[in-house]
């Protein structure tokens, strides 16, 4: 097993207005819920505590200078149009490019980011079958093994990116899976919603 020692994730706070707009987008999840399965029928009425409080533990991470956010396998928005919202007050510079396999899903994006005014696009594509996209950024949460998702980092990353992702109980076998075919540097954080959970900063990926 791997011993990373997690860290604790600095505290989030947003502006009333984003607050706002965090609101505007859990309504609109549970609104497009009632045709598409965005989150599963147990989570509708814990929106915001399951998935949106979730995601904001990425903003920590949200760059300084412009920059081109990732965010694959991005379902009904987490944490790609949690990351959004945030960042149009935080850090306008970044663009967010959200990967959704899913046409009616991806639909669903396309909505929020126009209601919600927000520097993104959507591509509904796989990810496997997307040209590279030399990304500062890329998160993931809920989509795939750790193993692939580094993967799809070795292809989609820029050198000197970096990969956020939110992972489950599993994550420590995750990592030593993943250490036999990749070398990288990685940071662990304690989720703030789930002890078990955890959000991995990784950079310097390469083949073993
Ligand atoms: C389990 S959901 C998680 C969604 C979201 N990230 C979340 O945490 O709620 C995985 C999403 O990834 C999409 N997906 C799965 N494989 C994909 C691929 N290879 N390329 C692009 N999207 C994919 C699925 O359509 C689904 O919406």
């Amino acid at each position: 097993m791997t011993s990373e020692t997690p860290r604790a994730l600095d505290e989030i706070n947003v502006s009333r207005e984003t607050d706002a707009r965090l609101d505007a987008y859990a309504a609109l999840v549970r609104k497009w819920s009632r045709s598409i399965n965005l989150v599963s029928k147990n989570d509708l009425d814990h929106v915001r505590e399951r998935h949106i409080e979730d995601s904001l533990q990425l903003a920590s991470f949200l760059p300084k200078n412009r920059a081109n956010w990732l965010d694959i396998g991005s379902g009904g928005g987490f944490p790609g149009i949690v990351m959004a919202i945030v960042a149009r007050e935080q850090a306008p510079q970044t663009r967010f490019e959200l990967v959704e396999s899913d046409a009616r899903k991806a639909a669903f994006l396309r909505t929020v980011i126009r209601e919600l005014e927000l520097n993104a696009t959507v591509s509904c594509e796989r990810i496997e079958a997307m040209t590279p996209r030399a990304a500062d950024i890329m998160s993931a949460r809920a989509l795939a093994p750790l193993d692939m998702l580094l993967s799809y980092a070795d292809r989609h990353l820029a050198p000197g990116g970096t990969c956020l992702f939110l992972k489950g109980k599993t994550v420590e076998t995750e990592i030593h899976v993943a250490r036999e075919k990749w070398a990288f540097d990685l940071s662990s954080y304690v989720s703030r919603t789930d002890a078990s959970a955890r959000m991995l900063s990784i950079t310097g990926i390469h083949h073993v």
